[in-house]
């Protein structure tokens, strides 16, 4: 199976969160972006500063490659104000995707008014631009019922909000990437979880982001339906793709 076109090859880490400097870790993105470049992947996920550089690189190499960024990550903590801002920032810099996290623990605390009110302000903004919008719901944060809720109350937004036509425009993805649970395991995109996700979002399309690491792994979240694939191991499952078709 061509799993390349699925994937949103990400490298989201800052500096910091590398334990390199600034330029050792830009380093590392222009390699990401290299790598999505040659290997022909879908996309291309960084830090929002960093999306300047991935346009120049993929203007230069004429290639297909579409960039994404993340919007008020980690936490979607930020108000809608923030949210809003930085979203606009990323379209004027060349984001194809926008990749909002949707603030989870306030749905939680059962704010729900404030929870939809992002979700249609952030979309509207991002589908009037054309661009792809995602509504990252950081799974390991949530118990079922609240994956069921929240995966929900997305797409009941989206119905209620916008045309049909731009239902396949407005995903709900698993995970930043980046959130540990109390015991410090990270928790993303299992199976059960893809699962009840995509059983609640149609027709809203699914992201199966975090932990997806192998080809076999990849392929089975297409299998079971999702349309792309967020991973800091795009490299490594188009490997795995490689030496699959080998046999
Ligand atoms: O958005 C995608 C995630 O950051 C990827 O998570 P990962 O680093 O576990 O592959």
């Amino acid at each position: 199976m061509n799993v390349k076109q699925y994937l949103d090859s990400t490298y989201l880490k800052t500096a910091a969160q590398a334990n390199l400097s600034e330029n050792e870790n830009t380093e590392v993105v222009i390699n990401c972006i290299q790598e999505a470049i040659d290997n022909d992947f879908k996309l291309i996920m960084i830090r929002p500063d960093k999306v300047v550089l991935a346009k120049k690189m993929i203007q230069k190499a004429n290639s297909k490659v579409t960039i994404g960024t993340v919007i008020d990550f980690p936490l979607g903590n930020g108000t809608l104000e923030d949210k809003l801002v930085e979203a606009k920032q990323a379209i004027e810099n060349g984001a194809d995707d926008l990749d909002y996290v949707v603030d989870y623990e306030a749905f939680k605390r059962g704010e729900v008014d404030a929870v939809k009110e992002q979700v249609v302000q952030g979309t509207k903004l991002g589908l009037a631009h054309n661009k792809i919008v995602k509504w990252i719901i950081e799974v390991a944060a949530l118990d079922n019922h609240q994956i069921v809720q929240l995966t929900t109350l997305i797409k009941n937004v989206v119905i209620a909000n916008f045309s049909e036509k731009e239902y396949d425009k407005v995903f709900v993805k698993s995970s930043t990437g980046f959130y540990k649970t109390p015991e410090g395991v990270p928790n993303g995109a299992t199976v059960p979880t893809i699962k009840l996700m995509l059983e609640n979002s149609f027709p809203l399309p699914v992201k199966a982001a975090g932990g997806v690491r192998t080809y076999e792994e990849a392929v089975e979240m297409i299998q079971l339906g999702v349309k792309r694939i967020g991973t800091s191991a795009a490299k490594a499952i188009a490997n795995g793709e490689i030496s699959n078709s080998d046999y």
